[in-house]
């Protein structure tokens, strides 16, 4: 099994959480893949606790496979042995948490548990309004993939509303903690890695190390039944009721489709964009598509724009989606050279863009000593700016990122100048900084500029990856 990698926050919240002195019952959901299990797990080491995995089988199973669990975790007892329901067995692990002065009960897929028992959810609130679990010692964390079932659990409209004592959405994990897979690897390798699979701990840890980016993706996604070949059908399958519909909007999304009249025409079956809507909104909280405004543009203007946010579904459908009958054929090393290697510089373009936008995000505080309060970006009709935004102190941000071969000279300020002076976003600003991001680093001339002008930040793949301890063996990345 591969060490525990990241989530320090997450790990943070949970563990302060069982710390409190009261009844805690925490909600936990994040998209499949994305670690809540390990997490869960790593965050109740140390600590007694009964992690149990609903399935899809019928309820009085899934009751009978908890009473198993229970029982391996505490012991054999008669008086669990008797009790035939939820309600009881809740009682049950709430007595039992008082006599061992603190327990954990983790109950994964726990959407799967209210598919089988729908009264579930009523059940637990009647259960936590006994305030039998008061004393504290109990910690009940209820975690699912099914995110729609999962924030349906928080609405108003549902018993547990205003129950629950931490929500937590698990998110995929930033690019330096996915870095920590491939510890050996350059970055620019493991910046390339993070913007094939995203920050999605499953696919991460699917990676061989020792081996090259082209063998991993050939293994993981070219080979015959490669793990990952089907993945965004396979997610999109297991999440919604409607697969091929959204299958069809994200192709088109993927295909250029970027406005919502535009998505309509290409998905059959759909007239309307308010018929539309429901499938988009999905899809966002999935975080697979995004939607964006240009910074510069007033907010009701109706310029947004949509596109693929999660990093597996861009490259599926930029290189496996149009290959897959080749990949059928066994044909994935062609692929890999004639269609995938030659383009990927080309991908990789946008892809660092993402991951500059999000840098800036996370790290502003650690840059300019305030953190940002928008990071997004700015067009216009024959103009780009890949990065914008303000900081706290009301400051403004300006980027261009340049995934290029060879290094960037002073000319990309030139460039990103004559862009800002055609917008109007943050005119009041009252300082500016010009942040640039090159693949290959900077020019002697560029570097003297940004080491008299605080005003300039030269960012090199090595800041974005950077990691708390050296990696081992040192540069050691196999070669493409
Ligand atoms: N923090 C982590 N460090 C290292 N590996 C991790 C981490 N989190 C998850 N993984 C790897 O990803 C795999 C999937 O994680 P996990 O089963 O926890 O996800 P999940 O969100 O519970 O998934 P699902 O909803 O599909 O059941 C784990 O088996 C483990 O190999």
């Amino acid at each position: 099994m591969t060490e525990f990698i990241g989530r320090g926050q997450d790990l943070e919240v949970l563990q302060r959480e069982f710390d409190t002195r009261r009844a805690s019952l925490v909600i936990l959901y994040g998209r499949k893949r994305i670690g809540k299990s390990t997490l869960i797990q790593q965050a109740s080491r140390s600590r007694l606790a009964i992690y149990f995995q609903a399935t899809l089988i019928d309820d009085s199973l899934n009751l009978a496979a908890l009473k198993e669990e229970i029982s391996r975790v505490l012991g054999e007892d008669p008086v669990l042995e008797a009790i035939s329901d939820w309600l009881g067995v809740l009682h049950y692990v709430a007595r039992r948490a008082e006599q061992k002065k603190g327990l954990i009960l983790a109950l994964d897929e726990f959407p799967y548990l209210v598919g089988g028992n729908s009264a579930l959810p009523s059940v637990m609130q009647k259960f936590w309004d006994s305030k039998v679990a008061e004393g504290g010692a109990l910690k009940i964390v209820l975690c699912g993939s099914l995110i729609s079932q999962m924030e349906e659990l928080l609405a108003e409209r549902n018993p547990l509303y205003g129950r629950k004592t931490l929500a937590r959405e698990i998110l995929p994990m930033p690019l330096r903690e996915a870095a920590e897979f491939v510890p050996q690897w350059e970055p620019a390798h493991q910046i390339m890695l993070y913007s094939i699979l995203g920050g999605i701990p499953y696919y991460l840890s699917l990676c061989d190390p020792p081996q090259s980016l082209a063998e991993n993706v050939e293994r993981l996604f070219l080979a015959p039944s490669a793990p990952l070949q089907d993945e965004p059908e396979f997610l999109l399958r297991s999440e919604l009721n409607e697969p091929r519909r959204y299958a069809s909007i994200t192709a088109a999304i993927a295909d250029g489709a970027t406005k919502a009249s535009e998505i309509v025409a290409r998905v059959p079956g759909l007239k309307e964009v308010t018929q539309l809507s429901p499938y988009l909104v999905r899809l966002q909280q999935m975080r697979v598509i995004m939607r964006e405004r240009s910074l510069d543009a007033d907010e009701h203007a109706r310029n947004h724009r949509y596109s693929l946010q999660d990093p597996l579904f861009k490259f599926w459908h930029r290189f496996i989606r149009p290959n897959l009958s080749a990949l059928a054929r066994g044909f994935g090393a062609d692929v890999w050279v004639r269609n995938i290697q030659p383009l990927l510089n080309d991908y990789m373009g946008p892809a660092f863009e993402t991951i500059a936008r999000d840098h800036l995000r996370d790290h502003a505080q650690e840059r300019f000593g305030v953190p940002a309060s928008e990071i997004g970006r700015i067009w216009g009709s024959d103009f780009e700016i890949d990065v914008a935004g303000r900081l706290l102190d009301g400051s403004a941000v300006y980027g261009e990122c340049k995934w290029e071969n060879s290094t960037v000279g002073v000319s990309i300020r030139k460039h990103l100048e004559e862009a800002i002076a055609k917008i109007r976003y943050a005119e009041e600003a009252r300082a500016k900084h010009l942040v640039f991001f090159a693949r290959k680093g900077f020019s002697n001339e560029l570097q003297e500029v940004a080491n008299v002008d605080r005003g300039i930040q030269l960012i090199g793949l090595d800041e974005l990856v950077r990691r708390s301890h050296p990696r081992p063996g040192g540069n050691s990345t196999p070669p493409l």
